[in-house]
């Protein structure tokens, strides 16, 4: 049968590829098949696993694109975990398509990626895997999907790729923005939204990266509903940058650029438009017709009073880049960063402690690209959001056959899975004592022992464990075991919650920026943020923003375009409390049904669980 539909596939793509080519309308796929016949001579019966570099090769690679990684790793991250439900892998790849940056989704579906080497060093250039996401959007230079049976080769076939293709701020391709899932049961509409959301995510690295690049510069953002046309000119304001799409709407080009052309022969700014931080300003085009709004932000010397972080021993301070742009203004997080910068890559266990939606995962993440394992896998667990039983066999594997209902050819594990990178277990103070005593045997032997085998398999993996319980106080009543506390705990960092952080002001500007960025924030809607104590933390706070930039009007986001739940509005002394009361609610307006709930709270169902659970909230009604 599988013969069968292979040779059928192999059929359709050589007669396809026979066809005459430049057929008006003729599909983006049907084109690259032909590419792939014609002029890479490629056979679609070819099986195989993709080329693959080796670690000293992905470093000479990724070398080049250090500052890119920098800043494109933290929307990544982000990327990942707002896809890792429905079973996305996410990376970054240079624009000769070998992946550099791969964050996997959980469970199976990790599995399935790393069986099938979509990972850090695997290349899918068109020219070698035939019609594929990644090497089709960069021969093309624009966003695809690829959807199973378009691949070109037949054993891609389980897979569906959405891919974004990355410009630096020259306007040249600098690489892609890849998303691969497995998953049957998602059709073509699904794939086409996490697209969307693919395309955001590369359009603000873009962004970002420009910034970063004319740091120096005054930075012009053209009006414009996706906000990406960005022009840099200096204090003679002599145009010295543009972006991918300043340089289509002008028709400027690097000539032009290096020349320094004036502003003036492109946009007109206001005479009295010197703005001392960020600014909406009205545009007028050059000859003079008004334009609309964009903005014009200064050089960063006259932005940023702050000194750079002082760079640390044994890294580039670039490294730590992620892990500062987290910590923000706030003094604890800043000692917290400035503790884990003095650790460096020593695989010292990490302790982080926050309420949910603190930035525990996001921070871990951070700390693992911040480490010399930053190019080894990130895995990720929620002790919480599992049964003991599937823990269990998720973290410590299984040979085949050991028990019924394994899958007949074994489970690694993920701490074999993490070997050489980084195991993340999330609400560890969940983590059953059975269990707990079998991970202290881990990581005091550095060998895991999967169930039914014969010998134990060697591991190295660097722990980032995480939780909102106070672990200390379960140490001493007995329900955490102390031995693995202290083991947990090589360094403890404390995530403050929002309402706590000295700079909840600049932390709100700052995901207004992110989630809601043409849009004024009125004072009113200020004066709510501020006092609203957001029991759901930093997620909380970027799902109001997020649903404020859809509702608001008129530019401005007033305070009934935030939908912040009435039970936390109140000085919340009792957070449990709040989060409970909103957690009932949503559980109410749903029957009673986890999924419905979660998709009103914006959580995944795991995460919801773990809040029933935690919460004690009974699901009998
Ligand atoms: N310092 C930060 N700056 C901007 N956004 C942040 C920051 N910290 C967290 N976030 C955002 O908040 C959301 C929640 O973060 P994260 O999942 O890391 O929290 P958590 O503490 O692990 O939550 P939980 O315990 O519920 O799993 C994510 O969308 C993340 O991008």
């Amino acid at each position: 049968m599988a013969n069968l539909s292979a040779s059928n596939h192999v059929a359709r793509v050589l007669s396809t590829a026979s066809q005459v080519a430049g057929v008006e309308a003729e599909s983006r796929i049907a084109a690259s098949w032909r590419r792939c016949v014609v002029n890479h001579k490629l056979d679609p019966a070819r099986r195989g696993p993709p080329q693959t570099l080796t670690e000293a090769e992905i470093r000479h690679v990724a070398e080049p694109m250090e500052e890119l990684i920098q800043v494109a790793v933290p929307e990544l991250e982000d990327l990942a975990r707002l896809l890792r439900d429905s079973g996305y892998c996410v990376n970054l790849a240079d624009p000769n398509a070998t992946m550099l940056v791969s964050r996997l989704p959980e469970g199976d579906y990790a599995r399935m990626f790393l069986e099938w080497k979509i990972y850090t060093g695997s290349n899918f250039a068109e020219t070698f895997e035939g019609t594929n996401g990644l090497g089709t959007a960069l021969a093309e230079q624009r966003p695809i999907i690829v959807h199973g049976d378009e691949h070109f080769r037949e054993q891609w076939h389980m897979f569906t790729c959405a891919v974004s293709p990355l410009f630096d701020h020259a306007g040249r391709l600098a690489g892609a923005v890849n998303i691969s899932s497995c998953r049957s049961d998602l059709g073509r509409g699904a794939h086409e939204l996490a697209l969307a959301v693919t395309t955001d995510a590369t359009r603000r690295i873009e962004r970002s990266f420009f910034r970063r690049r004319y740091r120096a510069s005054w930075i012009a953002t053209l009006p414009g509903s996706d906000g990406q046309g960005m022009l840099a000119y200096d204090d003679d304001r002599r145009v010295v940058g543009a972006c991918r799409s300043a340089r289509a709407a002008f028709g400027l080009t690097d000539a032009m650029i290096s020349d320094g052309i004036d502003l003036s022969r492109l946009i007109q700014l206001d005479e009295r438009a010197a703005p001392s931080s960020e600014e909406r300003v009205a545009l007028r085009r050059a000859d003079g017709s008004p334009w609309g709004h964009g903005r014009v932000a200064p050089p960063l010397r006259a932005r940023s009073p702050r000194p750079p972080p002082a760079p640390s021993r044994d890294k580039p301070a670039g490294r730590f880049d992620g892990l500062h742009r987290l910590a923000g203004h706030d003094p604890v997080l800043i000692k917290g960063v400035k503790r884990l910068m003095t650790v460096g890559n020593l695989d010292l266990p990490i302790l982080l402690h926050g309420e949910t939606g603190a930035g525990k995962d996001v921070f871990a993440r951070a700390i693992h690209a911040a480490s010399n394992r930053a190019a080894n896998n990130y895995v990720a667990l929620n002790c919480a959001a599992m049964p003991e039983s599937l823990i269990d066999a998720e973290l410590f594997g299984y040979e085949a056959g050991a028990f019924t209902g394994a899958r007949r050819e074994g489970s690694k594990g993920l701490i074999v899975q993490a070997s050489g990178g980084t195991l993340f277990l999330d609400e560890i103070g969940d983590m059953p004592l059975a269990l707990q005593t079998r991970l202290l045997r881990v990581l005091e032997n550095r060998e895991v022992w999967p169930l039914g085998a014969l010998k134990p398999v060697p591991v190295d993996i660097r722990l980032i464990s995480a939780t909102h319980r106070d672990l200390a106080a379960m140490a001493e009543d007995g329900s955490f075991r102390a031995d693995l506390y202290y083991r947990l705990r090589g360094m403890e960092v404390r995530l403050p919650a929002l309402r706590e952080r000295a700079d909840k002001r600049e932390v709100i500007a700052q995901i207004a920026d992110e989630e809601a960025p043409h849009y004024r924030i009125a004072p009113d809607a200020w004066a709510q943020l501020m006092a609203y104590p957001f029991p759901g933390n930093m997620r909380q706070l970027r799902h109001v923003l997020r649903l404020a930039g859809c509702t608001a009007e008129g530019g401005v986001i007033g305070e009934a375009d935030l939908d912040l739940p009435v039970g936390g509005r109140a000085a919340v002394a009792d957070h449990d409390a709040a989060e409970r009361a909103m957690v009932v609610d949503a559980l109410r307006a749903s029957g009673g049904r986890v999924t419905e709930a979660a998709k009103a709270l914006k959580l995944s169902r795991a995460t919801l669980y773990r809040k029933i659970k935690a919460l004690k909230i009974g699901l009998d009604g």
